[in-house]
């Protein structure tokens, strides 16, 4: 992935023809602490962000189409090496239509509360989080880097594609207000 092993935000099923529908991060790092860094962070979707120490014995488990996540990067300069492992629970049901497909009738303010429990989210979350997004691909691949250049790139593109629509370039604007509202009041 990169040196640091970080990983920038991404969901570990981002659409077909993956099967994953649930993450089992074990971490196993012997007397981990805070300068070692290597945290997952979880971000429920327009909810407020979840940071897990990953010391010894330390398990998390998430719903791999529907959570959104990052590793922040370890600190090579502390002489620590980052033990994990990932086991991924395939399901029959996952990415169905209802999952992939975001329609217009999801694009409105009564729909909020589907889109933060569901698999749709992933169609929108680097609109609503288009910042976060980009400040963590430089975070984990280094400022200057050809890895941070492309996968920016590719974000861009991604973003302009989604926002072309104007219905959704609305509803995302409404989106990262209603996020603002809730960190302020959760
Ligand atoms: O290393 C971790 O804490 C989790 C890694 C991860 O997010 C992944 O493998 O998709
Ligand atoms: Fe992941």
């Amino acid at each position: 992935m990169n040196e640091g092993g970080a990983f920038p935000w991404h969901y570990d099923n981002p659409s077909r023809p993956n099967k994953r529908r649930l993450t089992m991060a074990v971490y196993l790092t012997d007397e981990w602490r805070e300068e070692v860094g290597g945290e997952i962070v979880l971000w429920p979707f327009l909810g407020q962000p979840v940071k897990v120490q990953p010391s010894y014995n330390t398990v998390v488990l998430f719903k791999s189409d529907a959570t959104l996540h990052k590793v922040l990067p370890v600190q090579s300069a502390v002489q620590c090496t980052r033990y994990c492992f990932t086991v991924w629970f395939d399901g029959f049901m996952t990415n169905t239509d209802e999952d992939q497909y975001l329609k217009v009738s999801h694009l409105q303010t009564s729909a909020i509360p589907l889109l933060r429990r569901s698999p749709l989210q992933r169609t929108l979350s680097r609109a609503v989080y288009e910042e976060e997004y980009r400040t963590a691909l430089r975070d984990c691949f280094g400022d200057g880097s050809v890895a941070y250049k492309i996968s920016l790139h590719e974000h861009n593109v991604r973003l302009a594609e989604l926002l072309k629509n104007e219905k959704v370039r609305q509803f995302v604007d409404e989106l990262k207000l209603y996020r603002e509202d809730l960190c302020n009041t959760e």
